[in-house]
């Protein structure tokens, strides 16, 4: 089924946006102050767009600070005033919903848990249906793109045009460096589908900890995202939630400093002319590469075909375990990523056992 959103590029909404578009403010709204004072340091910095601060707060379990409610919505009320800053909080039902418009939020989003529940995302989406509210989506907390997407599409017919893909890394199975896997290729896949969708990434929750900020943040402009949601605060050490990933308005303005940003193409004929030249060495080498996996796939079913003669199984584990070690040996030779090769030959091998038994079942 082909995707058509009808989307407005972030210029539309935003006119006076000649940067990525950088989000922040603190995870969670604590009291007026603490609001004012770190929007008042963000302000200062021409390259942030937008403040950002969590008033209704989904915590993975109960007893923890889950936000001031709708008191906050009046200290990001001061903060636009105050600062001429747009403002934006999350949303997660539909009272929520109708508080911030009628706050007059500049900027709503869905929170990840929610982007998960098409029913809470509908209920959104009609609570907003008929205004020009920017909305943003946060990815599901599950790499499912198809949810994504259909969080989108649930807004885009509701008559929301402006739109904004967040993405915030996906729940890990296991411990892992980043507090969220970064799973690049659901990003990938995103943009594939939905090219015109501005996204952009939330460094804070893939990075829990605010020393690996800069490195997820310079991967989504090596990406080509449009821009950045991070979290600060006037003084992250007393935050009420996610004090590791937080970090103060100069801190902030240090990691945008050593960040390089990066053209999604450039009009150049010299570098146009010997990208395509290096585009068509892999073409010929991708060639290369499936007719290889084509005669390897051919020998395979032979040994198939031959192993039902003598009737014997179709998976050899023993082969198959000496064939990877030595496969991953040859990789790390070769300079290739130990992983990539051992999902590459995982995928290679299920499929070479998978013909095997289809020719050993066959009448
Ligand atoms: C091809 C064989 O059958 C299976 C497929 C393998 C492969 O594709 O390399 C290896 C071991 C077996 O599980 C074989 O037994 O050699």
């Amino acid at each position: 089924m082909g995707i058509e959103l009808d989307i407005r590029p972030i210029k539309a909404w935003l006119p006076n946006i000649n940067n990525p578009l950088v989000i922040s403010g603190p995870c969670s709204l604590e009291t007026e102050e603490q609001t004012l004072e770190t929007a008042r340091l963000l302000a200062k910095d021409p390259r942030v767009f937008i403040f950002r601060g969590g008033v209704w707060k989904p915590r993975t379990r109960p007893g923890s600070f889950e936000g001031v409610g709708s008191i906050g919505l009046k200290w990001l009320q001061m903060v636009k005033q105050e600062t001429g800053l747009p403002v934006g909080t999350e949303v997660a039902n539909a009272q929520h919903t109708e508080e911030a418009l009628k706050a007059g939020l500049d900027v709503i989003w869905i929170g990840a848990r929610s982007t998960a529940s098409p029913f809470v995302v509908q209920e959104i989406a009609d609570v907003v249906k008929g205004t020009d509210a920017v909305v943003m989506v946060k990815n599901p907390v599950n790499p499912d793109v198809q949810l994504w997407i259909g969080a989108l599409e649930r807004l885009n017919q509701a008559g929301i045009k402006n739109l904004v893909g967040i993405h915030r890394g996906f729940t890990p199975f296991r411990e892992t460096k980043y507090r969220n896997h970064p799973n690049w290729s659901t990003f990938i896949e995103l943009r594939r589908l939905l090219p015109n969708l501005p996204v952009i990434c939330d460094p804070s929750h893939i990075a829990g900890k605010r020393e690996y900020l800069f490195e997820i943040s310079q991967k989504a402009f090596d990406m080509g995202m449009d821009g950045l949601m991070i979290e600060s605060h006037r003084d992250p050490s007393c935050a009420l939630s996610d004090k590791d990933q937080q970090v103060t308005p100069a801190e902030l303005a240090k990691i945008l400093d050593k960040l390089v940003i990066r053209n999604a193409t450039i009009e150049n004929k010299q570098f146009e002319n010997q990208l395509e030249l290096l585009r068509s060495r892999i073409d010929a080498l991708d060639t290369e590469l499936m007719e290889v996996l084509s005669s390897r796939m051919e020998i395979a079913r032979e040994i198939g075909r031959y192993k039902k003669e003598n009737n014997v199984t179709a998976l050899q584990i023993s082969r198959w375990t000496e064939l990877m070690n030595n496969r991953i040996a040859l990789g790390e030779k070769l300079n290739l990523n130990k992983t990539f090769v051992q999902i590459l030959f995982q995928l290679i091998h299920e499929d070479s056992v998978r013909m095997q038994t289809e020719i050993m079942d066959e009448e």
